[in-house]
């Protein structure tokens, strides 16, 4: 007999009602039955839409790899361009720090070329002021080799020196305001003996690999730049208030060197000696020698362009967050507002390292390959061709098993510049010999470097994959952002269908 407690109301309720029947009870029994199987199903059903909704809402999240001067950061500044609008305004006039950096580094290394090459003509083999001892011609053979014949040297080319001569300890006071990122990570090993001329010339013995650090981002920079400029993070003093901010002495010495930066560059002798060069100081980051009526001015204030142009090394890991959801087109498959995080990562040789820590938590993986640098050296390892320690690191991320169902996507970069060494009549044979006698342009070049990153895609990678690859020049931003608006559509749609498979 079932015993009621007549202080439970609910137990009332729920009680079978009294003289009930074997049928009746049987029958209470089925619909009771049917009643929690209905309830369980529904408990179900609201579970997987509450964790479907949690991994739909969990970050898209992108990592940019590829070797220094690649353009990973440079594609993170597009993206930030397009979704994060008010930082990119806020971030604006700290970039001309870093502007001015790239432009002194210009002007010092055409005015080191002139001055080494004064100071032979004068019989004197004293290496200038910012070269390398190694890389100090040290025989008139090798002289002869780097530098036309018949140079002549006026007044106006001593004067350059002396008159340029401040810009030195500008460009010092400027890399310790700007720290590690505002330096290259330079070689420490000699050149192989057949080596044609470098790429760059290899400047201080100082300029050696910093250690990864998530403190040194670029942010974190610019953050920096921004109270150096304002005289630290307190209230500004009377005197800085009347100054544009970013306003200081360094604006000043460039200002006033504007004029002779312009006949450096400018002078037939100099030309001379450039033109007599194999690599084009016009294809090197950060080069901005052809706009200093612009940036040499006291008001100067970065354009998009100069930004994504602007040369900062990453030093370390950065994350950036965007909140993407100005996009229509995304409607259908997005929930607007959906949150993207991209780690942008060093790329010299000792960074890589740290790259892996993030590959089992990405959803895809932008790869930066800079095919028009076929012809060129690593910084950090003058044996090493670049094109072949990027290819080498595509094939080893390929191969990867973390990475097995990670969306890869190509970017071939700096397509400009390619067509640039093209139409100069580079010949790509020279330094790939597979190339063989196909015909020398720009269309043939990339379509054959892509069928090479596509077969190692194809071969190499533990699962069958999609190729995902986009020819790019990344410094021009608005065919940049259709590239962009392509990448997130596919990723997109894989993390949506991730997040529903899981
Ligand atoms: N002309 C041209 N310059 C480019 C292109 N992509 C990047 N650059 C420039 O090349 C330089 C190096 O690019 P970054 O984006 O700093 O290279 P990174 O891969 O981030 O290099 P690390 O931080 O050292 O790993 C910058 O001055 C860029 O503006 C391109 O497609 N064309
Ligand atoms: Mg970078």
């Amino acid at each position: 007999m079932v015993r009621i407690s007549m202080d439970d109301p609910l137990a009332t309720l729920a009680a079978p009602p009294p003289n009930e029947t074997p049928e009746a009870r049987q029958a209470r029994e089925r619909r009771e039955a049917e009643a929690r199987r209905i309830n369980d199903a529904i408990d179900e059903q609201i579970r997987q839409e509450r964790n479907s909704l949690k991994k739909k809402k969990r970050p898209v999240k992108i990592l940019l790899i590829g070797q220094s001067e690649s353009g990973k950061s440079a594609t993170l500044k597009n993206f930030q361009l397009q979704y994060a609008r008010e930082q990119w305004k806020l971030e604006r006039m700290s970039w001309r720090a870093v502007i001015y950096l790239n432009l002194i580094r210009n002007v010092i290394e055409v005015l080191d070329l002139l001055v080494e090459a004064m100071a032979h003509a004068d019989g004197d083999k004293q290496p200038s002021p910012s070269s390398p001892t190694s890389d100090v011609p040290d025989s008139d053979g090798e002289y002869r080799r780097r530098y036309p014949p018949s140079l002549t040297f006026t007044d106006k080319h001593r004067l350059l020196k002396i008159r340029l001569a401040p810009l030195r300890s500008v460009l010092v006071d400027l890399e310790r305001r700007i720290g590690p990122g505002s330096q290259e990570v330079y070689s420490v090993s000699a050149p192989p003996a057949d080596a044609r001329e470098p790429q760059t010339p290899i400047p201080h013995s100082r300029s050696r690999e910093f250690g990864v650090s998530s403190s040194n981002g670029w942010k974190s920079v610019l953050d920096k730049i921004r109270q150096a400029t304002r005289g630290g993070a307190g209230p500004p003093s009377p005197n800085q208030k009347q100054r544009d901010p970013g306003h200081d002495e360094v604006t000043d010495i460039f200002a006033g060197c504007k004029d002779d930066m312009k006949k450096l560059w400018k002078d037939p002798v100099v030309k001379q000696i450039l033109a007599h060069r194999r690599s084009k100081i016009e294809d090197s980051s950060g080069f901005f020698l052809d706009d200093i009526d612009r940036i040499a001015v006291p008001d100067y204030e970065p354009t998009d362009e100069d930004i994504v142009r602007a040369r900062l090394r990453t030093v370390g890991v950065q994350e950036h967050r965007f909140i993407i959801d100005e996009s229509p087109s995304f409607a259908p498959l997005s929930d607007h507002g959906k949150e993207w995080i991209m780690y942008d990562v060093g790329g010299t040789r000792s960074s890589r390292a740290a790259w892996a820590s993030f590959f089992d938590d990405v959803d895809a993986i932008i790869f930066l390959s800079p095919i028009s640098c076929f012809d060129e050296r690593l910084r950090e390892d003058r044996n090493v061709n670049r094109l072949e320690d990027s290819i080498q690191l595509w094939r080893s991320i390929c191969s990867s098993r973390i990475l097995a169902k990670t969306q890869i996507i190509l970017f071939l970069n700096k397509c400009d510049i390619l067509h640039k060494k093209m139409k100069r009549g580079v010949l790509v044979k020279d330094y790939v010999p597979s190339f063989a006698d196909r015909k020398n342009d720009t269309m043939t070049v990339m379509k054959y470097f892509q069928e090479h990153f596509k077969d190692i895609s194809k071969k190499c990678s533990p699962e069958p994959r999609t190729f995902f690859v986009h020819f790019t020049s990344v410094i021009d931003t608005k065919s940049t952002a259709r590239t962009l608006k392509a990448v997130q559509e596919s990723v997109l749609q894989q993390h949506l269908q991730k997040a529903t498979l899981i």
